[in-house]
């Protein structure tokens, strides 16, 4: 009694290592032996099959390479991708910056397998789109070619692994275990009168095991099947698999590698085009069906053999799994078993037809594909010559099922998912392709403002330089002209006006110091005017180099606030303590004014000699000679006293009287003498000059200083831009090549044919 019902999901699932490794092609255009390629020993399904597997798996290749190529584009110059579409409810802000490399919103609605969730998080689409960075869309669409890039992967894979599962399953006793034997041509399943397998028995091609028949018995509640890990397994000989597979209740399923009989193109296990393992399932009963049916559903599953007795027709059983199949992905081959049995064999076909025909009417009209009545205990012996011919039309069929399945399940998902990557790679490429040029025109109209802009700054530069250094020089010469003038001036005529009182000749000695600060005050004064001078005209200079900046520079020249009063405010030049000048005796005494004053020459030579020094030889005492020629000895030997007494009295009056006048002069003369010495005028007014000068280099060297930051920001920008023209460039050029290529593939892909000739048709 079977006792099979129960075998859990997972570890059904140990199933998924067919231990078919070895078959699965290494370079994705394996080609198949010479003997396969036959046309005298392959089928024509076969050779078109094959023919499709290979070329797709050329397409996937190449579509692989694009879009590793694109991917390393995206990397270095992020692509642009079509924006989500906008709500009403969120219409654009135009002072919005622009979309970061996302275009035309319809576009994104037409995307198969490149499609970017762009509707993350809370945000809406519209504020999303926009907080998006270039860079965030770029990675975003990094990872979905790196997924349909893994994805492609292991569709090649899978298209190049040419295994296929038979899934033999039917009622219980139908002769499940005679059907696999004899597709097998050999005794390997046992086969009972009473019903015998409870685990599911996969059948392999020994090659797959180092070319050992065994069997690998895999424990209930076991790890996942390893070929390669013994712990996975139990290993039996094949003469012992009746013992596990009739009573057993400590392995769910079993492996079994066994020699293949046959000759490459009649082999079911193996052919190279299409592989078989057989999995002989348990019969079954109410109980099972639903494991059965998990089983079935299992990704490699390719085709459900359906084996029904011809004496006890569909059972229950049969009807809910064929009802459910119907509903899956497995396809349905039915084999009417034990027909040697029946004896009215037309009216048998004709009622199973009939129920076939309610179970499945797409089953029922290729029915001659699908549905054949055969005697399976009579292939191995072979005697039965018509017996052996229904079963090899039931192995053709079975083989042709089998592979228009596999195109089905493999070879038309791979097309159908290469079709769409091409067509979303095609879409880009567009969108790119006029994106970029339109970038590129853009970037084109920018240089050619931003040039002619630049070599604009570059001579203005020059031309403000020499300007400035022309108002520095005006300026300087201004200034010093105007002290050197004014100073002079000053200098000249400080004895011009008496600018102290005199209060007598007792205060004389104070009269001349007064008069010496006075005159120091007013030289000091000048030089003082000067000073306020210059510092209104570095006001003129600073103003027209700070218009210069404004004209040329904008707001990229900022102006610094000048204040004139702290000019000249280091300690000041004191000229009365650089003056040594001492006020002396002679400094009250003007001798050089006497003769102007007639008969008092007398007086003046009599003061001189009596102020103990002898003056020179003056015009007053060649007159004194003259008057005394004219009045004759005698008279002049008598009036010379007298006269002398007079004339002294009336030179010391007089030189006491001119006091006032004389000290101002001969002070006057000496300091005139003294600022000389010191070339007084010249050294302040180059003073003057000298910090006009210097103020005026701060904003000179400013303006400057800013000429060349903009001068280099300005030349940063063009070469950037330069630069993102080249890239630019290389972009326009890759993805007009994108384009050309992603619709090359595109049509290769299209015009491959997996249907071919007639389909048959399953549930
Ligand atoms: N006459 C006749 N007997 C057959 C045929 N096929 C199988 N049998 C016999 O039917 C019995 C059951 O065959 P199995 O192959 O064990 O049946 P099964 O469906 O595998 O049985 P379980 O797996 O136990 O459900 C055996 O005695 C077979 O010899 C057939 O075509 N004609």
């Amino acid at each position: 009694m079977a006792h099979y019902a129960s075998v859990p999901n997972q570890q059904l699932s140990a199933n998924s290592d067919s231990g078919y490794g070895g078959s699965v092609a290494e370079g994705m255009e394996r080609e198949l032996p010479v003997s396969v390629l036959n046309p005298r020993q392959t089928s024509d399904p076969d050779r078109r099959h094959n023919q499709n597997r290979v070329a797709l798996g050329r397409w996937i290749g190449r579509t692989v390479e694009t879009l590793k190529g694109f991917q390393s584009m995206n990397s270095k110059w992020p692509a642009h991708y079509p924006a989500v579409q906008r709500t009403e409810l969120t219409p654009i802000d135009p002072n919005l910056p622009e979309q970061p490399r996302l275009v035309t919103p319809q576009i994104a609605q037409e995307f198969n397998v490149l499609k970017l969730d762009l509707k993350l998080g809370a945000l809406s689409p519209s504020e999303l789109v926009h907080s998006l960075e270039k860079s965030s869309i770029a990675s975003l669409l990094d990872g979905k070619i790196s997924q349909s890039v893994k994805h492609l992967m292991l569709l090649r894979d899978r298209i190049e692994d040419t295994s296929s599962k038979v899934l033999v399953t039917g009622d219980l006793n139908a002769g499940k275990s005679t059907f696999c034997n004899a597709l097998l041509r050999k005794k390997v399943l046992p086969e009972d009168q009473q019903p015998c397998t409870s685990i599911f028995c996969e059948v392999l091609d020994a090659r797959e095991n180092s070319s050992i028949e065994e069997v690998h018995a895999i424990p209930l509640n076991g790890a996942g099947y390893n070929r390669n890990d013994g712990t996975t397994y139990d290993v039996y000989s094949l003469d012992q698999l009746e013992d596990i597979v009739v009573e057993n209740d400590k392995y769910s399923q079993v492996k079994i590698y066994v020699e293949d009989v046959r000759v490459i193109d009649e082999s079911l296990l193996r052919n190279g085009v299409v592989d078989i393992a057989i999995i002989d399932a348990p019969g079954l009963n109410l109980d099972s069906i639903k494991t059965t049916a998990v089983f079935a559903r299992q990704e490699e599953i390719d085709v459900v053999v359906f084996v029904v007795s011809a004496e006890n027709h569909f059972t229950l059983s049969a009807k809910e799994f064929i009802y459910a199949a119907a509903h899956e992905k497995a396809y349905i081959f039915i084999v009417v078993n034990r027909f040697d049995n029946i004896r009215d064999k037309a009216r048998c076909q004709r009622l199973i037809l009939e129920q076939v025909a309610q179970l499945s009417p797409r089953t029922h009209q290729d029915s001659k594909e699908l549905v054949h009545f055969v005697s399976s205990n009579a292939v191995i012996e072979g005697k039965d010559s018509a017996k052996l011919k229904e079963f090899d039309n039931l192995e053709q069929s079975l083989r042709r099922f089998v592979l228009e399945k596999r195109a089905r399940s493999k070879l038309a998902p791979a097309k159908t998912y290469l079709l769409n990557v091409l067509e979303d790679l095609e879409t880009l490429a567009e969108v790119n392709k006029d994106a970029t040029v339109a970038e590129l025109e853009k970037l084109r109209g920018e240089l050619s403002e931003i040039v002619p802009e630049f070599q604009k700054s570059v001579q203005a530069r020059t031309e403000v330089s020499d300007n400035v250094e022309q108002t520095m020089d005006d300026t300087s010469n201004t200034v010093y002209k105007f002290s050197r003038k004014n100073i002079s001036n000053t200098i000249a005529h400080i004895d011009d006006k008496a600018i102290v009182e005199y209060d007598g000749f007792l205060s004389a000695f104070t009269y001349a110091e007064n008069t010496k600060q006075a005159m120091l005050q007013s030289i000091q004064n000048s030089v003082t005017t000067c000073e306020e001078y210059a510092r209104n005209q570095t006001v003129g200079g600073i103003t027209s180099i700070k218009a210069l900046g404004i004209m040329h520079l904008g707001d990229e020249y900022v102006e610094k606030v000048f204040r004139k009063e702290l000019m000249f405010s280091r300690k000041k030049h004191q000229l009365s303590k650089s003056i040594k000048t001492e006020i002396n005796f002679f400094d009250f005494f003007d001798f050089d004014k006497q003769e102007k004053v007639a008969g008092m020459s007398m007086g003046l030579t009599v003061a001189t000699v009596a102020g103990g020094q002898l003056f020179g030889v003056s015009s007053w005492i060649d007159g004194l000679w003259k008057a005394t020629s004219m009045l004759g000895p005698r008279t002049t030997r008598k009036l010379i006293v007298p006269a002398l007494l007079v004339a002294g009295a009336a030179g010391a009056w007089f030189l006491i009287t001119d006091i006032p006048n004389a000290v101002p002069r001969k002070l006057a003369k000496k300091i005139r003498k003294e600022l000389e010495a010191m070339d007084y005028v010249h050294s302040n007014s180059e003073r003057i000059t000298k910090e006009v000068r210097k103020v005026l280099g701060f904003p000179a060297e400013e303006l400057r200083g800013a000429f060349q930051r903009s001068i280099e920001k300005q030349g940063r920008t063009m070469e950037e831009k330069r630069k993102v023209e080249k890239e630019s460039e290389v972009a326009v050029k890759y993805f007009g090549n994108l384009l050309r290529e992603a619709h090359e593939h595109r049509t290769g892909v299209m015009k491959l044919d997996l249907e071919g000739p007639p389909s048959i048709t399953a549930t």
